[in-house]
């Protein structure tokens, strides 16, 4: 549909005069940006001050989760505020040496006499630091004779709350946490617009997103605002997060402010003027990946990915002729400078970015393993473009795949195995060539979070793409392929990306098969996905919550303490 064919007259037109092929046109908004992000400045002497600002409070904490004499109820609830507060990196040890004895000593009669919330809590952290305490512990809420939850729980609006929280972090089978994910989910937003104060901010946020699938520096920066309670427990806990989150909001404003020039000195807006430009979007992916402030030089290249793979899905999804697409992927394929005389000539700068840029960020990979690493990243690229070929030939032979077919490419067209290849390979010290065997075992986890870009993204997006070209997604394949109509496949999808959920839980529970800080991108990954789809496609569409999160981490000022 995208292509003019020429018949035999045009074809003796076609030797002397060049016939621009039709295009789709496609409605992307603009950014909303223009170049106010441009103008971001930093002064760098701050970053000095909020180091130093952090020191001592975080001595005070570490004492403090030390503590013998603190009870194991206070101290996992202050265990649960460092992790929601985004700390957890600064107290690896401390909480694990906490946790390890904690749950050695544990036994189920402790729990007989805890209430909803207390036990919701020690649940979930618990679970989000590997530890598999039994859902057992949610049996006494329940009315065995009627096989339903207790009505007096009800009552407890901050013990539902949690219980719901608590609920995320469920594996497979484990159906008392099902159930009372459907039940506190039903009740809370039965409520919801009768509470008032934190309450009602901290219900309204939860429903809109869990904090175990939220995006990390926004549940962070959220928890600081809406608990106000749970953080003014402690001053040092406050102390810590405030200067904390200035550290890295300075930090994310450089980042950004390097971004978004590399951006603009690329020319993408000349070269690509039929793409997408959602730079701080773009961004947004690699701050959900790494939150840590090592990890800079990590989130620079993922950004640079982002839009990259972004500008080349545009092209195959809507910009390119087949015949053009044909070409781009085999000179992708090829990957060496020559192949760029057989481009058309408003992809060849954009193949020598594709080319010069990869370059680059492998000459400043470390020299040990470096051979398998680009290997592995290179190929990650040409298996998208493959794909997203694939993608395009469905689509202009007019063919509807089945679902399963759509799947195994679809699973390389959410992109994440770049992602998670590059972000693998920017570690540093942690990325073993053993690490990097492992991700290419195709481990559940990558797997289950695959699945989720894959689905969230078809299913939140598919009337709009439908609308555009005929695009050949999940909701239509699947609905094929089982015969079923569009709202039941829908229900479907949205069943698999629960069950993927469970997976990605289940393989963050010891003992994992590589360590937690390997497998935190990827789970990542999921929580950023479920950030920006689980309500809409809020990164082709970023007015609503995409924009706020953006101003909310590298706009809006904290007052420092
Ligand atoms: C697919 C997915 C989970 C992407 C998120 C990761 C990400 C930010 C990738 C770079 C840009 C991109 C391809 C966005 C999705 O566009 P699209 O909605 O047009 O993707 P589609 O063409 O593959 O459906």
């Amino acid at each position: 549909m995208a292509t003019q064919e020429c018949n035999t007259t045009q074809k003796e037109n076609c030797k002397n005069t060049i016939i621009e092929p039709m295009r789709p046109v496609v409605n992307f908004p603009p950014s909303i940006w223009g170049d106010r992000l441009l103008s971001l400045c930093v002064d760098h002497s701050e970053f000095h001050a909020y180091v130093i600002a952090m020191e001592e409070p975080k001595e005070g904490l570490k004492r403090m989760l030390m503590n013998p004499t603190v009870d194991s109820n206070a101290k996992l609830s202050l265990i649960n505020s460092v992790y929601r507060l985004g700390l957890r990196y600064h107290f690896a040890e401390e909480i694990k040496c906490q946790l390890d004895k904690l749950f050695m000593e544990l036994k189920m009669e402790d729990y007989d006499e805890a209430d909803l919330y207390t036990i919701s809590i020690n649940f979930k952290v618990f679970r989000q630091h590997g530890y598999k305490l039994s859902c057992d512990v949610f049996n006494k809420f329940k009315d065995h004779s009627s096989g339903k939850f207790n009505e007096y729980i009800t009552a407890d609006v901050r013990g539902m709350l949690s219980m719901y929280e608590a609920t995320q972090v469920c594996t497979t089978g484990e159906y008392i946490l099902d159930e009372a994910m459907a039940f506190t989910e039903a009740q809370l937003m039965g409520i919801v617009d009768t509470l008032e104060g934190n309450l009602a901010k901290q219900v309204k946020h939860a429903l809109r997103s869990p904090s175990h699938r939220g995006m990390q520096m926004v549940e962070a920066r959220l928890y600081f605002f809406n608990y106000e309670e749970e953080c003014s427990k402690h001053d040092s806990l406050l102390k810590l997060a405030n200067a904390h989150f200035n550290l890295l909001q300075l930090q994310h404003k450089e980042e950004l402010f390097i971004f978004t020039k590399w951006v603009k000195d690329m020319e993408f807006k000349k070269i690509t003027p039929y793409a997408r430009d959602r730079t701080p979007e773009l961004y947004l992916w690699a701050v959900g990946i790494f939150l840590e402030p090592h990890y800079s030089h990590a989130r620079i290249i993922i950004s640079k990915m982002a839009q990259l793979l972004m500008v080349l899905d545009d092209i195959y999804d809507a910009y390119g002729t087949i015949e053009e697409l044909r070409l781009l992927t085999n000179a992708i394929n090829r990957w060496e400078i020559s192949a760029i005389d057989q481009l058309p000539e408003y992809i060849k700068p954009l193949y020598k970015i594709l080319l010069d840029e990869l370059t680059d960020i492998e000459n400043q990979l470390p020299k040990e393993g470096r051979t398998k690493r680009l290997d592995a990243s290179k190929q990650a690229f040409q298996e998208v473009a493959r794909c997203y070929h694939q993608e395009a030939e469905w689509r202009f032979s007019k063919q509807v795949p089945s679902y399963e077919e759509y799947m195994k490419n679809g699973l390389i067209t959410s992109t994440y195995n770049v992602f998670s290849t590059y972000s693998l390979m920017n570690m540093g010290e942690i990325n073993s060539e053993e690490a990097l065997v492992w991700y290419q075992t195709h481990p559940k986890i990558l797997e289950a979070t695959k699945l989720i870009g894959r689905l969230y993204n078809d299913v939140t997006s598919f009337e709009f793409e439908g609308e555009r070209a005929e695009q050949v997604e999940s909701v239509h394949t699947y609905m094929k392929t089982f015969g079923l109509p569009e709202n039941i496949v829908v229900d479907e999808l949205k069943k698999i990306i629960e069950n993927a959920w469970k997976d990605i839980n289940e393989e963050c529970l010891k003992p994992t098969e590589v360590s937690m800080e390997l497998l935190a991108p990827i789970l990542n990954l999921a929580r950023i996905t479920d950030m920006v789809y689980r309500h809409n496609d809020r990164f082709t569409f970023p007015e609503a919550t995409t924009v706020e999160y953006v101003t909310l981490l590298v706009i809006d000022s904290i007052p420092m303490y």
